[in-house]
């Protein structure tokens, strides 16, 4: 995973602003011409007062005045009528290409190297991503009104500082220095904030998650036969608690830098009023003048102050923003050595040279320069204890993850060198996991919509998964839905027979090279040697791998290798491996009572 260090605020702006303009350019269109509207009124307030005092206490000439009067009101009235009309236009613009974000955030995940899903640094960035984009105050959103609140805020300021510089110039770079200093608290209490947002993800991930397993009724059975509700709510509770107490010590940090600001506005003020005071007492200005000056030096103090805000919260948005980008431009397929090169025909010869690798985080290697093949056609039987790293193994062969050193080969060529999305459709694979959708029974064995899949097909994998039976006894064959959380009518199956569909999945694919880890653990020991019989016979001329705990399906294989520790302490067939008396030998006849049942 790559992370750039935080710069300049300019490529964050540069970032959302071409973001929006490729996504919708007319949001950048409303945006700026609600910008002019809102800059460009406060000066109608200030000029049309002055000029209206000055004629009512100068030629005091009815139509001149009744003429200032109706402009004023109808230029301020359509100015703000159009102003709240354009921004609503625009403000749906922007959720456009918020929403194209929020794609690009959801295909990031599902396409990053497979890695970063066990990564707790990647989840953490991902949960501040999505942060990013969901908040209205900060990341794209926050820094794309702040941007534009502050170009509104410069054109303003602009126009004060031509009518104060009329006055003083004293007084504007008073103004100046005591807004910085408005500034600078301002931009210390968004760093504070900014600082706490990596834990405020953190524990938001942690909520998330507690929250997600209380409605997930997967876990459901667990949950109250063990009585772990009360155990996932105090954790939950005790995360929402931790992020509530960080952020009221965010609110008192603000709350403290918005008084010490109160305080050097009222100075501020008071002084300048007090010489606007002294300039109309000893008649230096008329007092249309006077009324023109203090709303100018008003608006020009809350235009510098609101700048000096919006410029420290950009700054913040830009740490927002690098986050986001950080996160989208994580490379997918990271490792490949950047050529594609076509597949090569069947038969297949995998080999593994010398390969290592250790999970990140981890001190202990799973594997240290392990190394064997698998001849083409050949069934292979991976056996072991828990942890012995099998289904490592499993996840390096299909490029989940890449080993630290070493090379595996498929026909003599790295497997990197191929592209993944090529790769992948070699295979056909069961992994321990049950994952069922919430979809149909055809869509879950196709992994395909309805029409683009193919009935006949999905038949006869059910039927070689055994389902035949279950199918003929769904009233809505294979067009049933599956559980019942989008639909009433759906339908639960067993732990075996979601197995089963498991495997009808891999038959469907039907892939040049059949994984099998531990697909059969939910089935029992009679099914289990039916259907490793079936899947034998289906295999026909591929190469398969199993990994199983029960040794009824080494059986069927040409080479069994029995893992201990990440190496591989025995190798061989069945028989030679049960002559020579080891570990595979002990494992066998602890497991014998029970395969003598099922050969029966
Ligand atoms: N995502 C991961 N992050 C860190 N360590 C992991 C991860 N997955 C597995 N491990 C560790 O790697 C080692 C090998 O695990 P692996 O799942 O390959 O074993 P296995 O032989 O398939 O075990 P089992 O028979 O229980 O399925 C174990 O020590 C495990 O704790």
């Amino acid at each position: 995973m790559r992370t750039k260090s935080v710069t300049s605020t300019w490529p964050s702006i540069r970032y959302v602003l071409s973001t929006s303009w490729n996504y919708s350019k007319r949001s950048i269109i409303y945006y700026s011409t609600v910008t002019l509207l809102t800059a460009m009124q406060p000066f109608l307030l200030i000029l049309f007062p002055k000029f209206i005092i000055d004629e009512l206490t100068g030629q005091q000439r009815p139509q001149q005045f009744i003429l200032l009067i109706s402009l004023m009101f109808i230029i301020l009235t359509f100015a703000g009528y159009f102003t709240g009309y354009l921004q609503n236009l625009g403000l749906t613009q922007l959720m456009k290409v918020v929403f194209k974000q929020i794609h690009a955030h959801t295909a990031q995940n599902m396409n990053v190297d497979f890695k970063n899903t066990e990564d707790p640094v990647y989840l953490n960035q991902m949960e501040q991503a999505k942060r990013s984009l969901q908040s209205v105050q900060n990341g794209f959103q926050g820094l794309f009104h702040t941007f534009f609140a502050c170009l509104a805020g410069f054109l303003a300021f602009i126009g004060y500082l031509t009518v104060i510089g009329r006055l003083n110039l004293g007084v504007i770079v008073f103004l100046i220095v005591s807004i910085g200093c408005s500034y600078g608290l301002s931009l210390r209490a968004k760093r504070y904030e900014y600082k706490h947002e990596q834990q405020l993800s953190e524990l938001e991930r942690k909520k998330k998650y507690y929250s997600d397993i209380m409605q997930d009724f997967t876990f459901g059975k667990e949950i109250r036969i063990n009585s772990f509700n009360s155990t996932l709510v105090f954790l939950y509770n005790l995360s929402v608690q931790n992020r509530q107490e960080i952020q009221s010590a965010i609110s008192n940090f603000y709350f403290k830098s918005d008084s010490l600001d109160i305080v050097i506005r009222l100075f501020r003020e008071g002084i300048v009023y007090g010489y606007l005071a002294y300039l109309y007492v000893h008649q230096r200005i008329t007092i249309g003048d006077f009324v023109m000056y203090t709303t100018a030096v008003a608006g020009f103090s809350g235009v510098l102050q609101g700048i000096m805000k919006d410029l420290a919260h950009l700054r913040t948005q830009n740490l927002y923003i690098e986050g986001l980008r950080n996160f989208l431009e994580i490379e997918q397929g990271e490792q490949d050595e950047g050529t594609s090169l076509p597949l090569p025909k069947g038969p297949y010869t995998i080999e593994f040279r010398k390969v290592s690798f250790t999970y990140l985080g981890n001190n202990q290697p799973v594997f240290n320069k392990i190394s064997f093949i698998i001849p083409p056609h050949q069934r292979l039987a991976i056996v072991g204890h828990n942890g012995a790293g099998k289904t490592t193994l499993i996840k390096l062969l299909s490029r989940l993850y890449e080993p630290d050193s070493g090379e595996i080969m498929l026909n003599g060529i790295n497997i990197k060198r191929f592209a993944k999305t090529d790769f992948w459709k070699l295979f056909s694979t069961v992994f321990q996991e049950i994952h069922v959708l919430a979809f149909s029974l055809a869509e879950n064995v196709s992994l395909r919509e309805q029409n683009e899949s193919d009935s006949l097909r999905i038949y006869d994998s059910l039927e070689k998964a055994g389902l035949s039976e279950k199918v003929a006894s769904l009233k809505l064959g294979i067009l049933t839905p599956m559980q019942k959380l989008l639909d009433d009518e759906g339908v639960e199956f067993s732990g075996g027979e979601n197995q089963r569909m498991m495997l009808a999945r891999a038959l469907y694919k039907n892939g040049e090279l059949i994984i099998l880890d531990e697909p059969t653990a939910a089935v029992d020991a009679i099914a289990e040697f039916n259907l490793y019989t079936k899947f034998n016979e289906m295999i026909g001329e591929r190469t398969a791998l199993y990994i199983s705990h029960r040794l009824s399906s080494t059986r069927f294989c040409d080479q069994i290798l029995y893992m201990e520790q990440g190496e591989i302490s025995e190798a061989g067939t069945h028989n030679e491996l049960l002559e020579r008396s080891g570990k595979y030998n002990q494992m066998y006849q602890i497991q014998a009572q029970y395969y003598k049942g099922s050969e029966a």
